[in-house]
């Protein structure tokens, strides 16, 4: 349909006269007429010449319809509904995250003994079926171990729980891939965003069996007593699972940010705003490539945090030490305790520091609160640091600065009233999702300092030279 008409203009003047000269540049610039039989008469019959003129022009030019079909022809900007979904799926990531702190905190995530995932997609629906499943979870370590009195109903509400984040992890499966082939068939990705898109993917599916391989941790008899545990998933693998997760989110709204970006720059410069021309001199000034180191560090440091947390989470070391600032009578807990020899496998203890730091609740607790207290100081410090360049940043830039602080506090005071208030699901939901709030707002600080990919900065200086104010294009 011509009114989905996109158009993408680079250099070559010949592609340009051709079009004037067949009138479809006027027309199908000021698209609002092209709804209109006629026109879409008059188009029809001029495509080939345009597409001969295209062709020729060896790719300086591109113009995308459902028209024209230009064979292994990408745009330089990926599709901005393409920006929306991406954003849309990162929501979606954000969601399923918390779900899983939930069911990690409802004590859920053990009660569905096996993994299937094509008809595990469907709950119980007889009294029969839930009867079956009771027993297959009777035969867990967990129900032998911690949960011999728990009823059919109170069975069927940690199923529920686990069952749905299953199901919404499905969910967002669909929801990622199937519009992934309906955009790259209709040629709506950059190449660029089609090698992001392709990791993405593969993320994807990787966390759904890295989900099921932590789940396995905490069923398996043998693994638990290896661990010298009781039945819960190895914190480790739970970590791995939350990691993942992490970077999905990132990656997805990176993506989405960077198409969105593009595709607003795209729009002001076809309408003749100077304001691009402001964004990218300031994105050139050699004083953003400091900030965005910082940013990047920033980014980095959240994420490292967070990822302790997550060892935290998975230990249950949030139940002991507390008190904040100090852990028990003084700030640090005993050498002793701290590298206790009681978490050492080797005879010559050559493993006592690495599984103490990451082993033992007292020890991962305190790197927490150290790499949590150095996060704060270190957004403060960005904080005062970027201010320093506030008038010559983006404005964007500035602003999700202002939020990383504001955030970064709110996180402290959850993470402390989680410790505090002995890890009450609601706080520690807030806490997780606020580690992802973090993270969002240190990365679209990088990413509102990122430069435009070369070939966006050609494409989009190109149409601001040429002064196609009438260009249009709708997605
Ligand atoms: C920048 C600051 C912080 C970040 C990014 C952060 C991040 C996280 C994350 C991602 C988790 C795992 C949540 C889960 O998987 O359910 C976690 C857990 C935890 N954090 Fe933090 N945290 C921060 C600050 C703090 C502070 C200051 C404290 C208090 C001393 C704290 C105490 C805890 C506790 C007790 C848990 C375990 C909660 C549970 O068992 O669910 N955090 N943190």
């Amino acid at each position: 349909m011509l009114s989905r008409t996109r158009f993408f203009f680079t250099k070559n003047s010949t592609v340009l006269q051709t079009l004037n000269q067949t009138k479809i540049c006027r027309l199908a610039l000021n698209s609002r007429v092209t709804k209109s039989a006629g026109v879409r008469n008059f188009f029809n019959t001029q495509r080939s010449h345009v597409s001969t003129a295209l062709k020729s022009d060896g790719w300086n030019a591109a113009v995308h319809t459902e028209g024209i079909k230009l064979s292994g022809g990408q745009p330089v900007i990926s599709s901005r509904t393409t920006g929306l979904w991406l954003l849309g799926t990162s929501g979606l990531v954000f969601g399923i995250v918390v779900l899983g702190g939930l069911t990690r905190l409802t004590e859920s995530g053990l009660s569905i003994t096996e993994w299937k995932p094509v008809t595990g997609a469907l709950p119980p629906l007889s009294q029969k079926h839930w009867e079956e499943e009771f027993e297959k979870y009777q035969e867990s370590p967990e129900f032998k171990q911690l949960n011999s009195h728990i009823t059919l109903e109170e069975f069927k509400f940690i199923y529920s729980m686990e069952w749905g984040h299953r199901l919404v992890g499905r969910l967002i499966g669909a929801f990622f891939i199937l519009p992934v082939v309906y955009f790259w068939s209709r040629k709506r990705f950059s190449f660029d965003v089609k090698w992001k898109v392709v990791t993405l993917t593969a993320l994807l599916g990787l966390q759904g069996a890295i989900g099921w391989w932590m789940v396995k941790s905490g069923l398996d008899e043998t693994q638990l007593s290896e661990r010298n545990s009781k039945p819960t998933v190895s914190q480790y693998r739970l970590t791995t699972h939350l990691g993942a997760a992490f970077l999905m989110y990132l990656g997805v709204l990176w993506t989405g940010i960077e198409i969105l970006r593009e595709n607003k720059w795209f729009r002001e410069a076809t309408k003749g705003n100077e304001a691009v021309s402001t964004v990218f001199s300031k994105l050139n000034n050699p004083a953003m490539k400091k900030l965005r180191y910082v940013g990047a560090g920033l980014l980095s440091l959240v994420f490292f945090t967070a990822m302790s947390g997550g060892m935290v989470a998975g230990l249950d070391a949030g139940l002991i030490y507390n008190t904040f600032p100090h852990m028990g009578d003084d700030l640090l807990p005993s050498t002793s305790e701290l590298m206790s020899p009681v978490f050492s496998r080797k005879p010559d203890q050559s493993d006592l520091w690495w599984r103490n730091l990451l082993e033992n609740p007292t020890t991962v607790q305190l790197v927490h609160r150290i790499l949590a207290t150095t996060t704060f100081f270190t957004v403060l410090a960005a904080h005062l640091y970027a201010n320093k360049y506030k008038k010559i940043m983006p404005a964007a830039a500035r602003k999700t600065m202002h939020a990383a602080m504001g955030i970064a506090t709110l996180q402290v005071a959850l993470g402390i009233s989680t410790l505090i208030y002995l890890v009450p699901i609601p706080l520690a939901a807030a806490h997780q999702a606020g580690a992802l709030a973090l993270l969002t707002a240190c990365l679209t600080f990088l990413a509102q300092l990122k430069k435009p990919r070369p070939q966006t900065y050609a494409f989009i200086n190109d149409i601001m030279k040429k002064k196609l104010q009438n260009v249009t294009r709708r997605l």
